[in-house]
């Protein structure tokens, strides 16, 4: 087994005991033996009566994915995901898909771009009922932009097929930005059976009494240690685990591609009563925790040449589709009246670039209208550059992206996994994905240690 390597770096914001313990291989309360796999799964061995088998009599064998789900996921929802093209699982739908199933709450670690949204949609549409009007399913989701693109996936899996009669499973987005007036009189009207939120918004609902949870079945907190990490969400979210839902009543499943010092989160879990007992903890290749198909590489320069290194960089690539990532304009700099890096940069490339992709900018500071607007752009493109600040490096899907360069060298190594992750997103190619990080002489001790921390290996480009 591998365990994370970047433990004392991380505090436990997820905890306020001051005593840290750290279960071997038997976690307190748990029902049934603890053994590993392959997947260093952590969890109480399934009796048979877990799982209930009744439902899982007839297999249609037409594609992988809907094997696992049958009996499960109701024919409809897996005719769709064909359509949309999921006929294979991947690793951690493998994995995760027969622990969600039995009923168990989850813990979903496993790389980025690696599919585990569609695995917790899977379970969301084993469990709702679209003809029921209550929220039954609630997935918390740290940005906009994250929960824009759940909401179009899960819409995607729920759209009624014309041929059917039932009633389709209604996907409410309740997200930072939006109308909430509109989502007010839905939810006093006629409430969704899944609700997509970030905290904010879904805290506006809960105190006003217009949402309420109490017929909630399936509680989801993606990118979870980014929202623990949150001083701003920590508290509204340890409420929702705690005060506006009981763990007895819903099954709690917790996702991300970084889960630092993930066995003391599981104790945490299990001893602030976010989850049962018997939690599973679902954690695929830990040893290898970005995808396989990325190429990383760092070219050494002086401060002031990181344009014309970057400028270098994108000729001599010729990306189709790439992501830079600068960092955030610091508040001495703003005080000061300068313009933002990520606008130098923009307007730098405007002038110097000569590619055909369509440049576009994202970024904290921009309205969410405008936002919205920039990931548009993106999907209307035939190819894109897109500067974008830590904004765009957790959760954002852009398949088509091949290249991702530090402009600026992320803070830590968990935010080097999350932005090197928005590339190879394509779980079933084997096409190379390169992250380039421009640094100078005295950043290569920080690389350095990212490179210990994730496992890679970062080769040196010279021009
Ligand atoms: N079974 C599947 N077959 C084909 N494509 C899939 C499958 N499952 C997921 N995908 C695709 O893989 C991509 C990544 O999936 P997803 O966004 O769920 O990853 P993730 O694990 O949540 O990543 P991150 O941690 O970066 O948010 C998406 O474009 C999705 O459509």
């Amino acid at each position: 087994m591998a365990f994370s390597s970047a433990a004392h770096l991380h505090p436990l914001p997820w905890t306020s005991l001051t005593k840290p313990h750290y279960p071997s291989f038997s976690l307190p309360n748990c029902t049934g033996s603890i053994f590993c796999n392959r997947t260093n799964r952590i969890f109480a061995s399934l009796s048979s009566t877990d799982v209930d088998q009744s439902d899982a009599v007839t297999k249609d064998t037409s594609s992988p994915l809907r094997e696992l789900c049958q009996g499960y996921v109701p024919d409809h929802v897996l005719q769709r995901a064909e359509e949309v093209g999921y006929r294979v699982p991947t690793n951690v739908q493998n994995e995760a898909l027969p622990v969600l199933f039995s009923g168990r709450d989850c813990v979903i670690h496993a790389q980025t771009g690696s599919g585990k949204t569609l695995a917790y949609l899977l379970l969301i549409f084993s469990v709702v009922q679209a003809q029921r009007s209550a929220v039954q399913a609630l997935i918390v989701v740290p940005t906009r932009e994250l929960g824009m693109q759940v909401t179009k996936v899960a819409r995607l899996l729920a759209a009624k097929s014309p041929d059917l009669e039932q009633k389709s499973y209604t996907v409410m987005a309740l997200l930072d930005g939006g109308t909430l007036r509109r989502h007010k009189s839905w939810l006093k009207v006629e409430p969704p059976a899944i609700v997509i939120a970030t905290l904010r918004s879904l805290s506006q609902m809960l105190d006003k009494h217009i949402l309420k949870l109490d017929t909630m079945r399936v509680l989801v907190i993606d990118e979870v240690d980014f929202m623990f990490n949150s001083s701003e969400e920590v508290s509204s979210l340890k409420k929702l685990l705690t005060i506006h839902s009981s763990i007895n009543n819903r099954q709690t499943i917790f996702a991300s591609a970084s889960i630092p010092q993930h066995r003391r989160f599981v104790y945490d879990c299990i001893q602030q009563k976010w989850t049962k007992a018997d939690v599973v903890h679902v954690h695929v290749n830990p040893v290898n925790p970005m995808p396989s198909c990325l190429y990383h590489r760092f070219v050494i320069c002086g401060k002031r040449e990181r344009h014309s290194t970057l400028l270098h960089l994108l000729q001599s690539d010729a990306p189709q589709s790439a992501i830079i990532f600068v960092g955030e304009q610091s508040e001495k700099s703003k005080k000061a009246g300068n313009s933002p890096p990520t606008t130098l940069l923009i307007e730098f490339l405007k002038t110097s670039h000569k590619g055909c992709s369509e440049l576009v900018l994202l970024e904290e500071d921009m309205n969410f209208n405008q936002r919205a607007a920039s990931l548009t752009d993106i999907k209307q493109s035939e190819g894109y550059l897109l500067v974008a600040t830590d904004i765009a490096a957790r959760g954002v899907d852009l398949p088509e992206t091949t290249h991702i360069y530090n402009f600026d060298l992320p803070k830590d190594a968990v935010n080097y996994l999350h932005r090197a992750g928005r590339t190879g997103r394509k779980p079933f190619s084997d096409s190379k994905c390169y992250v380039t990080s421009i640094i100078t002489a005295e950043e290569r001790f920080a690389l350095q240690r990212f490179e210990n921390e994730l496992f890679f290996h970062c080769q040196e480009l010279l021009f």
